[in-house]
């Protein structure tokens, strides 16, 4: 069957649909990762997008349960090359398209994502509607133009927990706020020997309190951070209490609205496995998973706090400490999945700074 795929301006690519039929509206953006298209479908950071895979070949080692994210898709659609003809994994559970087909989301291949990437890195991220079956492409055309832009969504809202759960671990107390949390996060964390309990992002910061945490942290999700002024007024409180708090990506731009940073959008984002960003006070570089569309400000930042990372490809601030507070954040995924695992000393120096604070608001 065929499937198209329509953009805000103007553009309208003619390819062939693979999973659901229907149709799907989002925002455009593009990964450059070789691997991991499972977990980036999964990732709840993405909901409300439609995402292009730069690799020209995907669905090679069909899809499992195991390696997902999130409890399914959280993409709106998927824009590929070329889809794997005959996966194969001794992991596998099924192909990419039944996966797809189940969880009821829409693909297009046979585009040229390499043109489609060029053309989203020189006018920056546009909106989108994929289709499939036969479709009039000035109707098309002109309703892309109408979709909402993200920073006007309560994504989040569509992917926080409906309530808490202990997700599993011993030893300090660790409470989670979900913004939209992969769950390669939770379980790096338990893993580390943390005991590891979620909460729904509207969670206020007294329920949070009365788990008697030695650490916080706030998690990456989709969307524009001043959508969740909530979260950012929780996050004051929180970090008053003198509570270590650690942020991911979303979490990271959420503490630094609280510190009184401003955020703004990137043109295209960073999405990818292969991010190079410096350590500030080590000097040392480290290969990074990313995927976001939003960065702090760095002038916007007051003198409370430094820069403790920076992005060697554009300069933009990659991570933020407080001088005083116990706080850290970074703007990339130390868990990784997909991409390289240079980060994950980030973990265990949040862990050490839960064990040396003792905090006041308990
Ligand atoms: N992965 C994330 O947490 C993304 C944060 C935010 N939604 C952004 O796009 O910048």
């Amino acid at each position: 069957m065929k499937a198209v795929l329509a953009l805000e301006d103007g553009t309208y690519i003619e390819g062939k649909a693979f999973g659901a039929e229907g149709q799907r509206e989002g925002e455009v953006v593009f990964n450059t990762s070789m691997t991991g298209y499972q977990e980036i479908m999964t990732d709840p950071s993405y909901a409300g997008q439609i995402v292009v895979m730069t690799y020209p070949l995907i669905g090679n080692y069909g899809f499992n349960r195991e390696d997902a994210e999130s409890t399914g898709p959280k993409i709106r659609g998927l824009i590929i090359k070329e889809l794997c003809a005959a996966p194969s994994s001794w992991r596998s559970e099924g192909s990419l398209e039944e996966y797809m087909k189940e969880y009821d989301i829409i693909g297009i291949q046979g585009v040229d994502t390499r043109a489609l990437t060029r053309k989203i890195r020189e006018k920056g991220t546009l909106k989108g509607i994929i289709s499939t079956g036969e479709q009039n492409p000035e109707t098309l055309v002109k309703k892309a133009k109408e979709i909402d832009e993200i920073s006007d969504m309560d994504l989040v809202g569509e992917v926080t927990c409906l309530r808490p759960y202990f997700y599993g671990g011993s030893g300090l107390n660790l409470a989670v706020i979900d913004m939209g949390v992969k769950e390669s996060i939770l379980r790096s964390l338990a893993g580390l020997g943390l005991r590891v309990t979620v909460f729904p992002a509207h969670t206020s910061p007294k329920e949070i309190l009365s788990l008697e945490p030695e650490g916080i942290l706030i998690s990456n999700g989709p969307g524009d951070p001043k959508k969740a002024d909530y979260a950012v007024k929780t996050a004051k409180e929180l970090m008053e209490c003198r509570i270590p708090i650690m942020g991911i990506c979303l979490g990271h731009q959420i503490l630094a609205l609280a510190v009184g940073g401003d955020t703004y959008k990137l043109k295209f984002g960073h999405r990818g496995g292969n991010h190079p960003v410096k350590d500030v006070e080590t000097g040392r570089v480290y290969i990074t998973s990313q995927n976001h569309g939003f960065a702090v400000r760095e002038d916007s930042l007051p003198d409370s706090v430094y820069v403790s990372h920076i992005n060697l490809n554009d300069g933009t601030v990659e991570g933020m400490r407080h001088k005083e507070l116990p706080v850290m954040s970074v703007q990339y995924h130390p868990e990784a999945s997909p991409g390289p695992t240079d980060s994950m000393y980030l973990f265990n120096q949040f862990k050490e700074m839960m064990g040396r604070r003792k905090h006041k608001c308990l």
